[in-house]
């Protein structure tokens, strides 16, 4: 692991522990047959043909600072639904991302499409929490997970009807990814030891994926070319955050990377 996910999974620990005092996670199970529906976040993607864009509402991030002063993640998400996105991220980490499980409770009331919840789990007991809030999917990163922590996480989602994006950057990681089926695989740009994005890597590991999966490709991606090399690619959906948190008209924005401003 990088020396960045090291901190954030160590500082993750400490605050999962935390959770667990403040609500027991009987008490939290107890909750979850009151959540919203859930709602399809790859029916989602694969409707909007040729490129889902999962448009993530991100204050802050440890490669960036900060990165949106003016931020109201309600108005963000609902400009970014009212503009084309298929789907919402929601940054749910509070000490590297300045995100809260309180903004995703406020976005999926207020949207209609589906609500990833991202953040680094770790422990069933987010992913429960993540239900509570009203997500749909969650984000694994295998590069945190061990194989059987990242199976018995991905089933524990699919058993509350959730889907799970499963990430990887490292090639290696590939195999212990497809062992699961998922229909879905997000490959990041980021190299997490330089925060150097290329979006290259994502269209190289394309390459040796089952051409049924779809493909998220994920971090650094500015433009409409952006889209249309990876779209060329064989690469089905895109998670974007950085490029479109900086315009002052996120809706625009969403519009000019998609290329349907008219
Ligand atoms: O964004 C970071 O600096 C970062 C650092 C450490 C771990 C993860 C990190 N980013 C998470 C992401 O995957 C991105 O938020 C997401 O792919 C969107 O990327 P971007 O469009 O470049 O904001």
């Amino acid at each position: 692991m990088s020396k960045i996910l090291d901190r954030i999974v160590e500082q993750k620990l400490q605050d999962i522990a935390a959770a667990k005092r403040a609500v027991p996670h009987s008490q939290l199970q107890a909750l979850i047959p009151s959540a919203p529906p859930v709602r399809g976040f790859v029916e989602s993607l694969r409707s909007h043909h040729p490129m889902g864009l999962i448009a993530e509402v991100k204050r802050a991030s440890p490669s960036a600072g900060l990165i949106r002063e003016d931020f109201d993640p309600v108005e963000i998400a609902t400009e970014y639904a009212a503009n084309g996105a298929a789907c919402l991220s929601v940054l749910t980490d509070e000490h590297f991302f300045q995100g809260s499980l309180e903004y995703l409770v406020a976005v999926r009331k207020s949207v209609e499409i589906p609500v990833l919840r991202k953040d680094f789990i770790l422990d069933v007991y987010q992913i429960d929490e993540a239900r509570v809030a009203g997500a749909d999917a969650i984000l694994l990163i295998a590069e945190c997970l061990d194989d059987e922590t990242l199976s018995r996480l991905y089933e524990h989602t699919h058993s509350l009807g959730m889907q799970a994006l499963v990430e990887i950057y490292e090639p290696h990681n590939l195999e212990r990814v497809l062992a699961l089926s998922p229909p879905l695989i997000g490959v990041n740009n980021r190299n997490l030891q330089t925060f150097e994005t290329r979006l290259e890597h994502c269209t190289d590991l394309r390459k040796s994926i089952p051409e049924e999966i779809l493909v998220v490709g994920e971090s650094g991606i500015h433009s409409h070319d952006d889209v249309l090399m990876l779209q060329n690619s064989g690469v089905h959906a895109i998670l974007v955050g950085e490029s479109l948190m900086r315009q002052q008209h996120v809706g625009q924005a969403v519009r000019t990377l998609l290329g349907t401003e008219n």
